[in-house]
Order: C-alpha cells, then structure tokens, then sequence
C-alpha cells in the first residue's frame, strides 16, 4: 500500500470514537505506522439522531450499521468500527468482518446499587435492552423497568437527575470510557450477556483485499471463534434487539461452551442451556434445544 492514509468510519458518540482510537492503534503498532496513517471520520447514523424513542420502534439495530456500510460503499471511508454487539447477523453480501479485537470484560456492571439482591423493593432500574428488563424481572418480579437511552454519560447522568434507581450498563463500555470504578460487576452466571457483548468488529468491503490483508493482522482468533458461535445462535433464532436473549461462549478446560437463553418480555419464562462448541452447526443445534425445551408460550414468542 502506498503512504496515503487510511480511512476509518465511527459513529460519533465518545464510546464509538474511544473504540476508534484502540482500532487504530492496534493496527499502527502491528505494521509499525504512525497514528496520523489513520484518519478517524466520525459519521452520524440515524440512532445517534433520534434520542427520544425506544431503539425497537425506530429500526433495531440496522440503524448503527446502515450509514457506515453506505460510506464502505461509496468508499468514502476503507475501514469501519462498531461494538459487534449492535451489529446484526446478516450483513450485506459485500461486507466483511475482517478482524475482532480482543473481547473486553463480558459482564454488566449495575449503578446504583450493589447487587440485584440490594435493590430496594420496588427500585425503577432504566434500561432499553429487553435482555436486561427480562433478566432482572426474572429475578426480581418487584421491580420496575423504565425504559431510558442515550450514550453511556447520558445514562450516569439521568441517574443521578432521578430518573431511575438503578441501570445496568456493560463493562466494557464503561472501562473504555475509563470508568472503572462506576457500577458494581454482576457475575454472567446471574446476568448472562447479550451475543457479542465487549467484542468490538472491523468491517471492510469484502472486495478490497488489501484492507483485509492489513485487518487480518490484528484479528483475535480466540474471540472470534466465541463471538461466531454466539451470533450463530442468535442467527439461528431469527433473533435481533428486540429479543430478550443471552448468549456467551467462553473456553473451559480446552473446549469452547457456549451457554444461551431465552426469555419473555417479563421474565417469567424462561429457559436456559448449554453445549460444547465443536462444529459449525453446534449453536444452531443449542437454538433448536431451547427451543424445543421452552414451554410452547415462550416458543412462539420466538416465533415458532
Ligand atoms: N447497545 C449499546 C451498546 N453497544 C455496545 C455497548 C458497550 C460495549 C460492548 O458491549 O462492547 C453498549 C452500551 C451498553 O450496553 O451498556
């Protein structure tokens, strides 16, 4: 490649760019080039805009990814950032993922609070992700969810303003914000995660080989081989940011498990499993258990 600089397209909020910066550092050190090689291009998506409706109601995911993939292909950007966990599972044909970074801390951190077991009776607990709402209802029928949004310090913010008691926010987040101390970690065990959480993806057209070459570099095996299987699943349960579902793959003892559940709206259904990871069918085969072990109310919530 020449020395002409490279393009790498974000979205705009301090999160976003934060992951920017990492993507653009691991690739300066691993081939040895000055941080002025990779220009960073902030670019305003349509869920940056609209901040006072439910993501569900303005498009789902497809919001954060549409406006980078438009730049790939228009090649006003060679490169794009995004926290895997916003991704869909079906991308655009010409669209690849070209590397994974290492996978950050996995696990929700709850503000405001201890642990789910210290919330107050009755807390109101902001959050938007229906895996979160179901997951604590689950554990705690008394609580109230109240739906909020907005970038990780809005959310700290709203907190504090009173809007909510309490709210769960991923770790890895807030770590690459450099707020370690903010929340108190909930063990995956109580609060499995949602697919990809703390995996950050560098996307880039399939066809420009060159770029794939320079991010292949830099791609995390390990945390793609986890964060395949987990989206696999979703993939294979039709499932997007609508649904309340966990799925966390993770090696133990030399094997890759990959544990998943699903939930209602409410929390009160529920079921969970687990399977060992040892062919490209095996998190479809863990989609199709649970689904077959769901009572029938919760199955044709997803669907079938
Ligand atoms: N849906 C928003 C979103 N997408 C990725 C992260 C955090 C970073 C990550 O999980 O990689 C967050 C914020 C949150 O869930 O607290």
């Amino acid at each position: 490649m020449t020395a002409a600089t490279i393009r790498l397209g974000t979205r705009g909020s301090p999160l976003a760019l934060a992951q920017a910066r990492l993507t653009r550092d691991a690739l300066c050190a691993a081939h040895g080039w000055v941080e002025g090689r990779i220009e960073i291009v902030p670019i305003m998506t349509a869920g940056d805009r609209i901040q006072d409706r439910p993501l569900a109601e303005i498009g789902g995911k497809a919001l954060w990814t549409k406006a980078l993939d438009g730049a790939l292909f228009a090649g006003d950007i060679d490169f794009a950032v995004h926290s895997l966990k916003d991704v869909e599972t079906l991308r655009p044909a010409g669209i690849t993922i070209a590397a994974m970074l290492p996978r950050a801390d996995v696990r929700d951190r709850l503000i405001g609070a201890t642990s789910i077991a210290a919330l107050k009776p009755g807390a109101r607990v902001g959050t938007s992700s229906p895996r979160r709402a179901a997951q604590l209802l689950r554990l705690r029928p008394d609580l109230i969810i109240a739906p909020i949004r907005g970038n990780v310090a809005t959310r700290l913010a709203k907190l504090d303003a009173g809007e909510a008691d309490a709210t769960l926010l991923a770790a890895a987040g807030l770590d690459r914000l450099n707020q370690h101390d903010v929340g108190a970690a909930i063990k995956v065990e109580e609060l499995l995660p949602a697919a990809s959480q703390g995996a950050i993806g560098i996307e880039c057209r399939t066809e420009n080989e060159t770029m794939r070459a320079l991010l292949d570099a830099i791609d995390c095996k390990a945390t793609r081989a986890a964060v395949c299987a987990e989206r696999s699943l979703l993939a294979e349960l039709d499932a997007d940011c609508h649904s309340p579902v966990g799925a966390y793959a993770v090696m133990r003892d030399g094997a890759m498990i990959l544990t998943a559940e699903l939930l209602s709206g409410d929390g009160a259904l529920h079921v969970k499993g687990a399977i060992v990871i040892d062919g490209p069918d095996s998190a479809a085969q863990l989609a199709k258990q649970l689904l077959e072990a769901a009572p029938p109310e919760l199955r044709v919530l997803f669907g079938k």
